[in-house]
């Protein structure tokens, strides 16, 4: 049985380990809420958050590494249920989830990875690092997205969902990896850069982000 201080200092070693990686740029409750909603769903005791050091897809990031795991970590404070992995800061390269997984699997090889994404992830994951071993690691989880609508998918997210796709949790369950699932509608429409925005301008971001985030924030001028 595990202790309550045990539960949270590192990935559980029995149960499924669902992942949601970002670049947390920063932290806010359109990545939080939605991944929340999956834990019971998915029949999970925890979440780890994965912030990545090195985004692959993106150009660069405002707050450094550092500061965005720091905002990772006040926003688990708050919800004993997610947690924190620093493990792609520990590597100089791009953070790519290959890697990541791969590392994760060496360490519990037994154990069923979720990896969850949202809409505008799946779009563009067979644009994704050798996503096709991604796949033989891990079952994806992709929640919606207000403006990424299934009618617009790319072709090509088409043909990966029509090899992939399963409706039901129960499905997932009968393998380790391979599967893809859209988990029930949950409409947070709150991105990073919308708040890195309103900070620029001064708006009000505090119904965006736990509130200890934005107190991190303010405190080391982020984001002007
Ligand atoms: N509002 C949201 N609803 C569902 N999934 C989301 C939402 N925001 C982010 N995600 C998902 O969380 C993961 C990490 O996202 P990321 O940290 O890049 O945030 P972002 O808000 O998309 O950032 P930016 O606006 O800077 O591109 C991605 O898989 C992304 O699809
Ligand atoms: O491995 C890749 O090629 C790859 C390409 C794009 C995104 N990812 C991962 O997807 C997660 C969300 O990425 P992002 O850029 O939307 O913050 C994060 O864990 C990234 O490392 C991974």
């Amino acid at each position: 049985m595990k202790t309550s201080d045990s539960r949270h200092k590192g990935i559980h070693k029995t149960s499924d380990i669902g992942i949601l990686g970002g670049t947390f740029d920063p932290i806010h409750l359109g990545h939080l809420n939605p991944a929340k909603a999956l834990l019971n769903w998915l029949g999970l005791d925890q979440l780890v958050l994965m912030p990545a050091a090195i985004p692959p897809h993106k150009a660069g990031t405002s707050a450094s590494a550092q500061q965005r795991v720091q905002m990772v970590k006040l926003a688990c404070e708050q919800e004993k249920v997610f947690h924190c992995d620093e493990r792609e800061l520990k590597r100089q390269t791009t953070s790519y989830t290959l890697d990541t997984l791969l590392e994760i699997k060496k360490e519990h090889p037994h154990q069923r990875i979720f990896f969850v994404i949202g809409m505008d992830s799946l779009f563009s994951f067979t644009k994704w690092h050798k996503w096709q071993q991604i796949l033989t690691l891990c079952h994806l989880v992709v929640n919606s997205r207000p403006g990424y609508e299934l009618a617009d998918m790319p072709t090509e997210t088409q043909q990966l969902l029509a090899g992939h796709q399963v409706s039901d949790v129960s499905e997932l369950k009968k393998s380790l990896a391979g599967n893809i699932i859209l988990a029930p509608e949950s409409r947070w429409d709150i991105s990073s850069s919308q708040i890195r925005q309103q900070l620029q301008s001064n708006q009000d971001c505090q119904h965006l982000l736990p509130s200890p985030v934005l107190a991190y924030i303010r405190q080391h001028n982020l984001y002007r």
